[in-house]
């Protein structure tokens, strides 16, 4: 699905309540704070796909290879979706702590390693004319004008793309 949005970075835009700044803004794991909040936390993975890059992803990611893997999931808290995500990784192969991740959440894998760095964030909104709302129809839940926020990370030697749209009934919206 395209979250082509219009990203901007977090200091251009002001007029965001205290919540919606706390969750935006978070510079650690999103998965951390989600289990923080809940008894139950769970991913629920859509897809994973290789793909070709974007010129704009090429420069994004500023790599190379033409192709990453698209992966795109549901995190859930207490069986509730919260968290629409999409990212996108490098094909790798086993040695890569990136490689086939399935269930368990992204963020529980590149936060443990203190190499780790995070590019800026940049914030966008989806109206109801965006695609990710037949993702909200499809997941019965009502729409409404969604928060989301990507940045680039780095781990070593990879770069990689993660996208979040937070789903209605998440708590920045509450
Ligand atoms: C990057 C993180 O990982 C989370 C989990 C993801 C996954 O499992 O695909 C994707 C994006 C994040 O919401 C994080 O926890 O901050």
């Amino acid at each position: 699905m395209s979250i082509s949005a219009n990203w901007q970075s977090t200091s251009s835009v002001s007029d965001l309540s205290s919540a919606e700044q706390e969750w935006l803004f978070e510079p650690n794991s999103l998965t951390a704070k989600l289990k923080s909040k809940s008894q139950i936390f769970s991913v629920k993975v859509l897809s994973e796909q290789l793909f070709t890059l974007s010129p704009e992803q090429q420069n994004l990611l500023s790599c190379a290879t033409q192709t990453a893997i698209n992966r795109e999931v549901i995190l859930l808290c207490d069986n509730v979706p919260m968290v629409y995500a999409q990212s996108w990784l490098p094909k790798s192969d086993a040695s890569n702590p990136l490689h086939n991740i399935g269930e368990r959440p992204l963020g529980d894998v590149i936060f443990q390693d203190p190499a780790l760095k995070r590019t800026e964030i940049e914030i966008a909104s989806f109206n109801f004319s965006h695609s990710i709302q037949q993702l909200v129809t499809l997941l019965n839940l009502p729409n409404r004008e969604l928060l989301g926020r990507r940045s680039v990370f780095s781990l070593h030697e990879y770069q990689f793309l993660v996208c979040e749209v937070f789903l209605p009934g998440a708590y920045l919206y509450s």
